[in-house]
């Protein structure tokens, strides 16, 4: 995997051991957290609070992926063709590599200026309290971390992980023509996606989440709100509940909704980078993951950008005089040591015009 570099703020690791936290403490209380949360079902008002389920092999699957990412920012995909076998695998590394000792697991930390390693999320340094979870990034090979954690063994996980980047980048390749094709744009008006139209050079990073179960959950936040920088991303959940997306519903309300775990199922959401290209068209997703009092949660996120040297910008096909370029072109690259600095402010800072009022420039 190339390496977009990276340069979130580093926390000192805390080596808080949350599986065996008996109470909350205070470092980790949350105000707020079940306000707005869009709670009704298909019976009642809001007749779409279900985020779309998509059957990859359906004819229709670029409308309707067109219409979930123009409406939702995120879909689950079913019929992707990824073996579940290696699901299964990818989560029995994530669980044997969170359930190592702590002394353990801190020999693979993350270091203040690396992608690569186990830690607290990144975005903690923007919150004013501590997530109920721990992460481990994996960027290029796992190996010299998984030698530190597992030294006999490192060869087995490594090969898990290796199989699990390659099966990835070949369905994102594929949804990444569907999406493509769902704007209008086919192989001859892309460039970069190199000469066998397959994004043999497009960059990505897994990140290993590990949720334990939390003594108050209500008070307590797994990962925060937050986009991802990414052109999409390819999130498999356990079979535990816990991700929301922040979701307009039809009659003007707004609230976080549940992303129900689908046995098999994987997760898409719109990131940044596709918010650039698709000039705002598909809007990326405002996501959070919470916690339960009994149930430990793991997810695996394949976070799919362009290639290290790509500038994206809104596609010309979605630029014309009653909708300008929305945004200034940025590789991704540079688009996260944005992120790193403004977190969530970060489309602003690329941002040219604004989206309603086409003619007036902000910046
Ligand atoms: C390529 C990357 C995207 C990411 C930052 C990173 O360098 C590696 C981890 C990614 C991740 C995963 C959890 C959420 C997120 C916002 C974070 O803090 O680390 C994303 C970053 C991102 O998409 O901006
Ligand atoms: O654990 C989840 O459901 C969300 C993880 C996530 O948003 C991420 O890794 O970027
Ligand atoms: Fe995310």
């Amino acid at each position: 995997m190339p390496s977009p570099s990276d340069s979130y703020i580093h926390i000192h690791h805390k080596n808080t051991d949350l599986y065996s936290l008996q109470e909350l403490p205070e470092s980790h209380t949350w105000t707020n957290i079940n306000d707005n949360t869009l709670t009704y079902n298909n019976s009642e008002k809001g007749s779409n609070v279900n985020v779309p389920v998509i059957d990859l092999n359906d004819p229709n699957a670029s409308k309707l992926i067109g219409h979930a990412c123009k409406t939702w920012g995120v879909f689950q995909v079913v019929n992707h063709g990824v073996p579940l076998s290696l699901l299964d695998d990818i989560e029995l590394v994530g669980l044997t590599l969170f359930s190592l000792p702590s002394q353990q697991k801190l020999k693979a930390a993350r270091s203040p200026d690396a992608v690569s390693g186990y830690g607290l999320a990144r975005i903690s340094s923007f919150f004013p309290k501590l997530m109920w979870s721990e992460g481990f990034t994996i960027l290029g090979s796992p190996l010299q971390h998984f030698r530190q954690l597992w030294p006999h063994d490192y060869n087995k996980y490594c090969g898990i992980v290796l199989q699990y980047d390659e099966t990835m980048k070949k369905l994102a390749g594929k949804l990444m023509w569907v999406m493509l094709d769902s704007l209008g744009i086919t192989k001859e008006d892309l460039k970069w996606a190199g000469s066998n139209s397959q994004f043999n050079e497009a960059s990505a990073a897994l990140q290993l989440n590990s949720y334990p179960s939390c003594p108050d959950p209500n008070r307590a936040m797994g990962l925060a709100p937050h986009t991802d920088s990414t052109l999409f991303t390819i999130l498999y959940q356990n079979n535990i509940e816990g991700l929301q997306v922040k979701h307009d519903g039809s009659d003007g309300g707004s609230g976080w909704v549940t992303v129900p775990p689908l046995p098999g199922s994987l997760v898409i959401n719109v990131g940044d980078l596709l918010h650039i290209l698709s000039n705002g068209f598909y809007p990326s997703v405002l996501h959070r993951a919470l916690v339960n009092r009994t149930r430990p949660r793991f997810s695996v996120a394949y976070l799919y950008g362009p290639p290290a040297h790509v500038e994206i910008c809104p596609h010309a096909k979605l630029v014309g005089p009653s909708r300008p370029a929305l945004y200034r072109p940025v590789t991704w690259d540079e688009y996260l040591g944005i992120k790193a600095k403004h977190f969530n402010k970060a489309l602003s800072y690329v941002q040219l015009c604004a989206p309603s009022i086409s003619n007036v420039c902000l910046m």
